[in-house]
């Protein structure tokens, strides 16, 4: 039941393939989002199934986020790579949508959690923070394989080989440098999924950039990623950061790794502890301010609400599709305001909010009327989260339009 929750109402995360010498998968999850298709009560966070499934792994492996799927380790044999560490570039440029089309962030060391990524200047909500074609971009299907894994980067030149040695490997000494730096920073992109596309990574599987890798992990974070997949031969991934809350000038940009963030802080910590191998300490998870003495009280209200969301959708599922009774709808509706609100208490004002308002949307059409109100909303959100010429924005766009 937890793992589904948690992924319905999406954890945002730098969903991490997790290696292990077991070897299981874990990724950063970007669940939320996916598919523009009406998100069911079960899916108010994310359309993300990911491949994978909670690990119990020990806390060496503390990538294991998640969700696993057992890898085959048999194809785990590499060569050493012969690598020259120094010359790795630490700032790839940034990208910013605002006015200024300056770069905005910068990776620097931090105190406690190796590098991590910061704001150079102010930066407004729904800025492209940077954007990075992928170093690596794999499916479903090859995100399992050490083998592949370790093609994609043979097919690296010289300067991303540099690149990719340099970042944080987790699994250090336990599996192969290039399989343990791929599970220790890639993010999912199953939420990113686009339905009827012939290439294999438009169907999810997971991807590592070289800036995208710096970013730490926060609770309450402040961007997130919109996965952009190849369009054609010469047109690659890219993976595009926004900030969906301003970040002032010296902040640390920072994402969600997890999908379980409507946990207590207590169980958030043995997670983080066990699958990352490190302690949070956001102001969700750290005593004492007044965010923090609300927090847990919030996150616990708002699982509730999703448990009870899960159920109603069974409900109609199996007993009103066929005959809607309008007056079926108001508990549903009424728990996905409530939930909105402590969403926007939260600061999780991404895809979860996003999904919230789908799910608004889709319960007002079974109440028989006009969801304007809540695709508006939606279409607010989504312009936040993937701009507003991302293809969610445009689609959300022409459904209003031809609404009107
Ligand atoms: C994807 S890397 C992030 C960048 C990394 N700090 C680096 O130096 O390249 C993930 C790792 O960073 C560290 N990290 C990320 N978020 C953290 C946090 N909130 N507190 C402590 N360590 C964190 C953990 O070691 C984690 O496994």
């Amino acid at each position: 039941m937890e793992d589904r929750l948690v992924e319905q109402f999406g954890a945002f995360s730098l969903s991490r393939l997790p290696a292990d010498k077991t070897t299981s998968i874990v990724r950063i999850d970007n669940p939320s989002a996916s598919k523009q298709s009406t998100a069911t009560s079960s899916e108010i966070g994310s359309e993300h199934t990911p491949a994978t499934s909670v690990p119990s792994t020990s806390p060496s492996s503390p990538c294991n986020i998640g969700s696993t799927s057992t890898v085959p380790t048999a194809d785990i044999a590499l060569s050493p790579l012969d690598i020259d560490e120094t010359a790795v570039p630490s700032n790839p440029p940034g990208v910013s949508e605002d006015e200024t089309e300056e770069s905005c962030c910068e990776v620097r060391e931090t105190a406690g959690k190796g590098q991590g990524l910061f704001a150079t200047r102010s930066i407004k909500a729904g800025t492209l923070v940077f954007k990075e074609s992928p170093l690596i971009n794999l499916s479903r299907q090859e995100e399992k394989s050490s083998k592949s894994i370790k093609a994609a980067f043979h097919a690296l030149d010289r300067t991303q080989k540099k690149v990719y040695k340099a970042l944080f490997d987790l699994q250090k000494g336990d599996v192969d440098p290039v399989v343990g730096i791929y599970y220790s920073n890639c993010y999912s992109t199953d939420a990113f999924a686009i339905e009827g596309s012939d290439d294999p990574l438009a169907h999810g599987g997971s991807c590592i950039g070289a800036l995208a890798s710096r970013i730490n992990h926060s609770c309450v974070p402040n961007v997130c990623l919109f996965y952009v997949p190849p369009t054609d031969p010469d047109k690659p991934a890219e993976m595009h950061f926004y900030a969906f809350r301003p970040i002032a000038k010296g902040k640390e940009i920072l994402s969600n790794y997890n999908k379980h963030m409507f946990n207590g802080t207590k169980k958030r910590q043995q997670i983080f502890l066990h699958q990352y191998g490190f302690t949070c300490s956001c102001e969700a998870c750290v005593p004492p301010s007044a965010f923090w003495a609300k927090s847990d009280k919030r996150r616990g209200e708002m699982r509730k609400l999703i448990e009870e969301l899960a159920g109603l959708e069974q409900e109609w599922e199996k007993h009103n599709a066929s005959s809607p009774r309008p007056e079926i709808v108001r508990r549903p509706i009424a728990a996905l305001v409530a939930l909105e609100s402590l969403l926007v208490k939260e600061k999780l004002i991404d895809r979860p909010l996003r999904n919230v308002y789908k799910s608004l949307a889709k319960w007002t059409v079974r109440a028989g009327e006009v969801p304007r109100t809540w695709l508006e909303k939606e279409l607010a959100v989504t312009v936040l989260i993937s701009g507003k010429g991302s293809r969610w924005s445009l689609t959300l766009d022409g459904e209003l339009r031809r609404q009107a």
